[in-house]
């Protein structure tokens, strides 16, 4: 079944955890969004999992060098999952693989600005990383022209674990969740929401 995470990218810890409350019954894993994690620091994460022990939390370091010293880092605070760059070179995420193992958590690689996510997903993956993320960030989303179904249809391709990020709503579930992807990133279409927990609700649902 495909599962849900939420990326919070909000400024502050309180409001992090104050959505995250709202939303926690329907979601697998929670993101603290790179903004979040340079606001306020790794203590942010020591706070959700603190808050959140029964939930997967996922620090989204975007990491471009020293892998293992940042995994390291973000898995010392808490997180369950970090985030490489998958633009970068190999010995950075074979390195933060390392200190997942060490730390009994895992590496998800983030091929945000990546050319080629189908080619570099498959690379990656036999890594050792647990998920690759077919992502499009915020800015790319906001060009004309772009649509999540660029990402359903990579996922569909891959043949490899990966999740989906970049613009996941009630309108696009369905087509993530037939693409195969193990993971559904959804940011601004929950956090975004007059009421998270139903948006959340709603998106929990349509992938059940
Ligand atoms: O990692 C991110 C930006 O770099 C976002 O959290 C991710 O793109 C998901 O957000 P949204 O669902 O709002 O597109």
């Amino acid at each position: 079944m495909t599962k849900l995470q939420v990326a919070i990218d909000l400024l502050k810890t309180e409001d992090a955890i104050a959505l995250a409350t709202k939303v926690a019954p329907y979601i697998d894993i929670i993101e603290l969004g790179t903004p979040l994690i340079k606001s306020e620091g790794l203590s942010a994460i020591t706070a959700m999992k603190e808050a959140f022990p029964d939930k997967k939390v996922f620090a989204d370091f975007k990491t471009a060098d020293t892998g293992s010293l940042e995994a390291e880092m973000a898995f010392k605070a808490g997180a369950d999952y970090v985030t490489i760059l998958g633009s970068i070179d190999d010995a950075t995420i074979i390195g933060a693989v390392e200190a997942a193992k060490k730390y009994d958590r895992a590496v998800v690689v983030d091929t945000i600005g990546v050319k080629d996510r189908v080619k570099r997903a498959q690379e990656v993956s036999k890594l050792g990383v647990e998920f690759v993320e077919l992502h499009a960030g915020l800015d790319e989303q906001s060009k004309p022209g772009y649509s999540i179904d660029v990402l359903i249809d990579e996922a569909s391709k891959a043949g490899v674990p990966v999740s989906i990020a970049g613009g996941v709503n009630k309108n696009s579930i369905a087509k993530v969740k037939a693409s195969g992807a193990v993971v559904a990133v959804a940011g601004g279409a929950i956090y975004g929401a007059e009421d998270p927990a139903a948006a959340a609700k709603e998106l929990k649902e349509a992938l059940s």
